[in-house]
């Protein structure tokens, strides 16, 4: 017997399978790992498939090593999967196999921690009278009764009753009264949140509609859901319930979150209602627990997988429904190589696998709802809140206005009142700031200069001093002290613009005096459970205002916060992309949805300098229709994805030449590929070669080639060939490819 590997190493060269021997007497099937000789090295592989002949002369063959498995750590789905993947976004199978498994596997680094355990190889009564004639070694007497309390088995706890017991268990294992034998134990994670009672609701009228549609797919051919309610419609129970019911087929589930470490809500109640058959995929877990959790999963033994976008490789034994909760999310995309899109990784497998796919979300990305317009997915409506309960009520407050009546303050007036009322009445509040730091500029009054990172074209920021009052880059990570005096000119005055969380945190200890806050940003939340710690800080009501950036706005589900305040709605708007919108009318709707949850109504505060903008109008109506058919037409008009594909080539390098170069050599290679398929030409739109929004990153220059192209199959192969281009040599500099690219920056 032959098999093709594939070699765990991504390079061009090695991207086809290589042919090796099976030895007589190896077992191996699809999927499975096995070690082989590679040039002079042993590397790792992957069995792609099994053949009785092979054509290669029989002396250039070599044999596999041997198996790292018994079993095949990739699944004959998940091995499609991979080479589907691979076809699809032009790149090796090596490349996509790598995502099928932790990454703890890869290497060998990982070790399975086993435990010695010994049993009884007769019958109890045979081993209490065996005991009784053991004259000779009071301590195999004692530990064939010990063994025959069936209560006791590893070798851990016998050396805790019985002092030394190693030479006598080998004894007793040779006369053949018991077993040693070694067990794998697995680390299951601890929960670090408490474990909520199930609340046991009756559903609403809507959410029992929603599971009328979805519980009759989950045991035969499966089917595809956007579940579309408004924030605080009761989602999470829905898809609860069907999880539940996929269970009781048999089959398994996996639930897709943004961001795991903001979800600890769910999480919890997860563990709390399905118990150990629950796996939870957190960034955090240690190498070893995680590579735990994932054989727990290949092993069928937990059968809901929680996690984050890769945990949609989860190697779920008979699929029955993947849940991708707050679709909209742009964690969602991976943008490392392999670039890939988890929503549309969920889609694939529930088709493969006869699976049913639910999409959930207040505010349901554009390609998805027009998808579900399209009929691709059933579109699932709850327009109302829980119990009826009420959306709150949203005021936009003009932020030119209030400067004009002297006003220079972060808090609007309006807002300020709000603050001390919501307060007062013992009741929480949410500030949505989004960006951290304390000013986010720093410039000279006399000359206009403004402090940029010395290796990347963006201002920095100013941490104060609580933290340590210096500038930072948000891109890079660089700190510096603020300068004294201008560098340019030399002038004295130095001015701090703009705010962040810090400073928005500041205002309200000010407005506030004694009242705990608690900040949630990028800086707060490192170091192990940070965010978990912050939002327990918050749920348990000893924090009364939570301020944050957009990390506050996924999902939190907070009864007593009454009052959300956006502080400046347009951060995101003025992004140079064509999603800033989509982004914005989220963000704002999301996060005002986080207010009024509870029995008291919520009042929300967006405070805005254009606040004539469509975008804070739909998002302050919570008026998800407006805004999907208005940005709709918007991106026939101007040609956006939907309707095109975004293609980007950024080139990098230390040199601004090289990185021009690059992008030169790679438009002037699309223009003859272009002349070689003329019928490639009218489905180009626009191509254009130019320095990006930022142009220095990180100390490497920048330049990129952007192409919109008309979504057709003749789209495929022109991105298939760009692909190649991609992957060419250039000198000095790096090139990188993206379709759709999750940031235009
Ligand atoms: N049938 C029900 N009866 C009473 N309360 C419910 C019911 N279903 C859900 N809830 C409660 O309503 C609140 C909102 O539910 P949930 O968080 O699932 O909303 P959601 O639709 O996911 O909202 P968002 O999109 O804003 O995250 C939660 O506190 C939840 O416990
Ligand atoms: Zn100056
Ligand atoms: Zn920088």
């Amino acid at each position: 017997m032959f098999c093709q590997v594939i070699i765990d190493i991504v390079h061009e060269n090695v991207a086809s399978p290589f042919t090796y021997r099976i030895p007589e007497g190896m077992q191996l099937q699809p999927g499975q790992r096995v070690s082989v000789p590679f040039g002079r090295l042993q590397k790792e592989g992957i069995v792609l498939s099994l053949t009785e002949q092979c054509e290669l002369e029989a002396n250039r063959i070599r044999n596999v090593i041997e198996p790292l498995e018994e079993y095949a750590a990739i699944p004959p789905e998940l091995m499609n999967l991979a080479e589907e993947m691979a076809r699809e976004a032009h790149c090796p199978l090596a490349e996509t196999l790598r995502l099928m498994l932790p990454a703890q596997m890869r290497g060998g680094r990982v070790h399975v921690k086993t435990e010695r355990t010994a049993c009884l190889n007769v019958t109890r009564e045979e081993a209490l009278s065996a005991a009784e004639r053991e004259k000779r070694s009071p301590k195999r007497a004692a530990l064939l009764r010990f063994l025959a309390d069936e209560n006791i088995h590893t070798v851990k706890e016998i050396t805790s009753l019985v002092k030394d017991p190693n030479e006598a268990l080998k004894k007793l294992a040779a006369d053949g009264m018991i077993r040693l034998e070694s067990e794998e134990m697995l680390r299951t994670p601890g929960n670090v949140f408490e474990q909520p009672e199930d609340p046991g609701f009756t559903l609403t009228p809507g959410q029992e509609e929603a599971l009328e549609e979805i519980l009759p797919c989950l045991n035969g051919k499966g089917g595809r859901f956007l579940l579309h309610g408004v924030t605080g419609s009761g989602k999470t129970e829905v898809f609860m319930a069907a999880v539940r019911s996929a269970l009781n087929y048999g089959r398994s589930a996996i639930i897709l979150v943004p961001e795991i470490a903001l979800t600890p809500q769910m999480v919890s109640w997860f563990r709390s209602r399905f118990g150990p058959v629950a796996a939870v995929i957190h960034s955090r877990l240690s190498p070893g627990e995680r590579f735990d959790e994932w054989r727990r999963i290949r092993r069928g033994d937990a059968r809901v997988v929680i996690g984050a976008r890769s945990a949609v490789f989860s190697p779920a034994r008979d699929l029955g429904l993947i849940v991708v909760d707050e679709e909209h999310e742009s964690t969602y995309l991976n943008d490392h190589h392999p670039q890939y899109d988890a929503r549309e990784v969920a889609r694939k497998r529930c088709d493969r696998e006869n699976a049913t796919l639910v999409l959930a979300s207040a505010t349901p990305s554009i390609l998805s709802f027009a998808r579900a317009r399209r009929g691709d997915y059933m579109l699932l409506e709850m327009p109302r809140r829980v119990m009826n309960r009420p959306l709150p009520e949203v005021e936009i407050i003009d932020m030119r206005e209030e400067l004009e009546n002297g006003n220079r303050t972060v808090l609007s007036g309006a807002l300020r009142k709000a603050l001390k009322d919501c307060s007062a009445r013992g009741e929480q509040a949410m500030l949505l700031m989004n960006r951290r730091g304390y000013n986010s500029f720093v410039s000279c009054r006399t000359c206009g200069y403004v402090v940029k990172c010395p290796n990347c074209d963006i201002s920095m920021t100013y941490h104060m001093a609580s933290t340590d009052g210096l500038l930072r880059c948000h891109y890079c990570g660089q700190m510096m002290k603020p300068p004294a005096i201008c560098p340019e000119c030399g002038g004295k005055y130095i001015r701090y613009f703009g705010a962040g969380t810090q400073k928005v945190e500041e205002e309200v200890h000010k407005l506030l005096p004694g009242v705990t806050t608690v900040r949630m940003d990028y800086d707060t939340t490192g170091g192990k459970d940070g965010h978990g710690r912050i939002l327990e800080e918050f749920r348990s009501g000893r924090a009364r205002v939570l301020i944050g950036t957009q990390m506050i706005a996924k999902g939190l589900d907070f009864p007593k916060v009454t009052l959300v305040g956006v502080v400046a709605a347009d951060m995101t708007l003025n992004l140079p992309d064509y999603r800033s919108r989509e982004r914005t009318f989220q963000l704002l709707t999301q996060v005002a949805g986080r207010a009024g949850r509870g029995e008291r109504p919520g009042r929300v505060i967006i405070q805005t300098y254009k606040p004539e903008d469509p975008v804070i109008g739909y998002a302050a109506g919570q008026d998800y229709r407006s805004f999907f058919e208005d940005e709709f037409r918007r991106r026939r008009h101007g040609l956006y994805p939907p309707f095109t594909l975004l293609v980007r080539f950024l080139t990098e390098s230390v040199s601004e030449d090289a990185a021009l170069a690059a992008a030169n050599r790679i438009e002037q290679g699309t223009r003859k590929m272009l002349e070689a398929h003329p019928e490639w030409q009218k489905k180009l739109l626009l191509i254009s070669n130019d320095a990006p929004s930022v142009k220095v990153l990180r100390g490497k220059n920048r330049r990129h080639v952007l192409m919109k192209l008309l979504v057709s199959r003749e789209a495929d192969e022109m991105i298939a060939a760009m692909n190649e281009l991609s992957r060419e040599e250039y000198e000095n500099a790096e090139v990188w490819f993206e379709v759709n690219p999750t940031t235009m920056m």
